[in-house]
């Protein structure tokens, strides 16, 4: 009891970013209490800690947790407080319902907020040396050193130029006091540039003004609000939502965050935002170095207002950040599927993203043309409100669609564009106008066979074909990133020269349209063929520039780019898409048209789409046709709400794998058979996936339906804890899943 009173000592939870369920208890004590027994650390704090036999770095999650069955006395201290901003109650928050929503550890979602490498080593303010102007004609052997070892003006440590010059330091510190050498002080990371809101805005249309205005008040009002911003391609959604991030900055510190799909492809974006605000916002995606990551996070924690990062734009993952003043979320391009994260912890950024806006209380705006039903059940539910724009800007219009029926326009062998797409293309060259083919597959060709034996050329880790890339003449698994030399002779068979492409790709595309037109000047443009953003920009630049004739490019070219001297769309496979057992296959299909179709006739030439098809009776094609997207989407609704899919019902997958097939259908087969009854679950499988081996794993997947009611995740929970898994087998749940292989 006396030891306690004189050594103080509180029992704190502490959440580390490790896979694991839930925080550790540990003790707080010594310098981390104050005299009267008070805890010097908050909820939120980074702190160090041992685990086993190493030191971690955690968060602070509850400092009064309830008592359990474990002694104080067998706790183990709390090292220290590290010199981090806390993390901001609203994101301690969103980390745990993202955990609680897709039943993923605790400590999992945490390392998605903290994982920035370095982070902890804040750039301190550093002292370096430079040599001074004046410095004697005569110096000892050792200072000439220094002086020779001179990189141009270049300040150094002490330490940098001790051994550059190869002396001890206590020559270059002999330097610094004679007055022969000076120290500067650098600052580490230096704040991003303030938006300037002085900039003239676009003069906006009465439409854009309305919708504008709106959004302008719901940022006023600091209050959660969902709001869908629809608009047509080309109708301005952005210049309108900048509004909304003007509004946002006119609160000295207050932060705004904009989601977009591809952060690599947000060129264009950036340049207009610096238009409109005079500076680059703040990037965020995975792609950044250490520094640039280390940078923006401190940036976007910083507290004073001064210094603070204002506009973040990035990849899903900046929900992740810790702001401190959260004043609005846009979530551009909301429909796209690549908000969906597929491994590790699986969430939609999208719906994440309304969840962080309840958190930080601010409203959220899903931009789109071609709004996901979920979304638009939502609006039409009131849920959401609802903007719609329905005009281009200026003299622009919706261009003209064709559909190119390929049972009668039919394709030679290994060509394929039809000749209705070939002349288009041939009259807009002439013209001098662009062209833009389009075909949601990369690489050269999907499949390599014998034409003497039909053996495939299979990934031997996945159960996928390869995929020829005719650059670097490489087979390759777009699944696991195996790669091998395109063979000359069938390893199966041995057949010489048998082995043959099947299908195209945009690199075939690209090769068939430079035999057609010699002349053209064509950018390709595929995921796999742009190397960097700064690569991409360059293309992007070069087409903007009209050094480019035809546009050759996979889903990355629907993403809101804006061409103006772009006329002519094709889509080369508008089927392509349209099968599989996935529920939103047509929905998805019909987006990603609907959008590429969007690129063409954005300024004052008109445009036209041609789609090539097997099927233009299709009603995703029909939908595009027809210009009336209204019946299509009630139809895909309707279908959704006969079957009880989202977001009419709940929909959950589970999936098994792991190397040792027998372990993998043992346990997949146990949980189907622990499945609770009565609980309102219908639980479908298990069956080996339609992706039976990835990766070198074995798969089985189970699919849970339930009615809205039922507390998915909380029944979830408490079975799976249940099933013990085989030795080497591991699950991934996916709540609300999108892909389905
Ligand atoms: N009020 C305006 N004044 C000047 N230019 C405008 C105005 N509104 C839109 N624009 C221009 O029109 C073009 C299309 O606008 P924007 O890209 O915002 O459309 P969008 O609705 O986002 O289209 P998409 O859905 O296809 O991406 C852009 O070049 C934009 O700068
Ligand atoms: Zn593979």
């Amino acid at each position: 009891m006396i030891l306690s009173a004189l050594f103080p000592s509180k029992r704190i939870q502490v959440l580390l970013p490790l896979p694991l369920a839930g925080p550790f208890d540990y003790l707080v004590e010594g310098d981390l209490m104050s005299g009267a027994g008070d805890l010097l650390v908050r909820r939120g704090d980074f702190v160090s800690v041992p685990l086993g036999s190493r030191v971690l770095q955690g968060v602070v999650w509850d400092i009064a947790p309830p008592e359990t069955d474990v002694p104080a006395a067998k706790l183990k201290p709390v090292y220290d407080r590290l010199d981090l901003p806390p993390l901001p109650e609203s994101l301690l928050k969103f980390i745990d319902w993202v955990a609680s929503y897709s039943l993923a550890p605790l400590g999992a979602v945490l390392k998605m907020a903290v994982s920035v490498p370095r982070m902890f080593d804040k750039a301190k303010i550093k002292t370096l040396y430079r040599l001074t102007a004046a410095l004697p004609e005569k110096l000892t052997e050792g200072r000439r050193a220094v002086v020779d070892a001179a990189l141009g003006d270049m300040p150094m440590t002490l330490k940098d130029w001790a051994e550059l010059a190869a002396v001890g330091e206590g020559v270059v510190r002999g330097m610094v006091k004679a007055g022969q050498m000076v120290a500067v002080e650098v600052k580490g990371d230096a704040p991003y540039p303030a938006p300037d809101l002085s900039l003239p805005a676009p003069r906006l249309s009465p439409d854009q003004q309305e919708a504008g205005d709106h959004l302008r008040g719901l940022v006023k009002a600091h209050s959660f609000g969902p709001v869908l911003l629809e608009g047509i391609t080309g109708s301005g959604k952005t210049e309108v939502y900048f509004e909304a991030v003007a509004e946002a900055l006119e609160k000295p510190g207050g932060q705004v965050l904009v989601l977009v799909p591809e952060i690599a492809l947000t060129a264009q974006w950036l340049d207009r935002f610096q238009t409109r605000f005079g500076a680059e916002p703040v990037v965020w995606h995975s792609e950044l170095t250490p520094v640039q990551r280390r940078r923006a996070w401190w940036a976007v924690a910083e507290r004073d207002e001064k210094f603070r990062a204002r506009v973040i734009v990035g990849a899903r993952s900046a929900l992740f950040l810790p702001f401190q003043d959260l004043r609005l979320i846009v979530v551009d391009e909301e429909h796209s599927p690549t908000f969906k994260q597929e491994d590790g912890v699986m969430y939609h950024g999208r719906d994440m993203a309304v969840v962080r806006a309840m958190q930080g209380q601010c409203p959220v705006v899903l931009a789109s043309a071609t709004p996901s039903l979920e979304t638009l059940l939502n609006a039409q539910a009131e849920k959401y409100d609802w903007l719609y724009m329905g005009e281009r800007h200026g003299p622009a219009v919706l261009p003209d669609m064709t559909a190119i029926d390929l049972r009668q326009h039919k394709l030679a062998s290994g060509i394929w564009l039809s000749d209705p797409l070939r002349d288009a293309l041939a009259e807009n060259l002439a013209r001098g106008e662009q062209s833009l083919l389009y075909l949601n597959r990369r690489g050269y060709a999907p499949l390599t066979l014998c034409r003497s034996c039909g053996h495939r050329m299979e990934c031997p880790h996945c159960s996928a074909w390869l995929v020829e890339h005719k650059k670097g003449a490489r087979l390759t698994c777009h699944h696991c990133g195996y790669n091998c030399r395109t063979p000359d002779s069938c390893p199966e068979c041995k057949a010489e020269g048998a082995m043959v492409a099947c299908g195209p790709g945009v690199e075939r595309v690209a090769e068939e349209l430079q035999d057609l037109f010699p002349e053209g000047r064509i950018a390709l443009l595929a995921s796999d063929e742009i190397a960097s953003p700064a690569e991409l920009r360059a293309v992007i630049r070069a087409i903007e520039d009209h050094e480019v004739d035809f546009i050759v490019g996979t889903q990355i070219v629907t993403k809101g780019y804006h061409f103006p001297l772009l006329t002519l769309v094709g889509v080369v496979d508008a089927d392509l898409g349209l099968g599989g057992g996935d529920p939103r296959a047509a929905e998805r299909t019909w987006q990603q048209l609907e959008q590429v179709a969007g690129r063409a006739g954005r300024a004052e030439h008109p445009g036209r789409v041609l789609l090539q098809s097997y099927s233009p009776e299709h009603p995703v094609l029909q939908a595009l046709l027809s210009g009336d997207s209204q019946a299509f989407l009630e139809q895909e609704a309707h279908a959704r709400e006969q079957q009880n899919l989202p977001p009419f019902g709940k929909l959950a997958a589970i999936i098994v794998s792991g190397a040792d097939f027998n372990g993998v259908a043992k346990s997949a087969r146990r949980i189907a058979a622990l499945a609770p009854k009565d609980a309102g679950l219908t639980v479908l499988g298990p069956v080996p996936a339609p992706m039976a081996y990835l990766r070198g794993k074995n798969r089985f997947r189970l699919l849970i339906k339930a009615d809205k009611a039922v507390r998915l995740q909380k029944i979830m929970a408490g079975w799976l804890d249940k099933c013990p898994l085989e030795r080497g087998v591991s699950l991934q749940v996916d709540i609300d899943p999108y892909s389905f292989f």
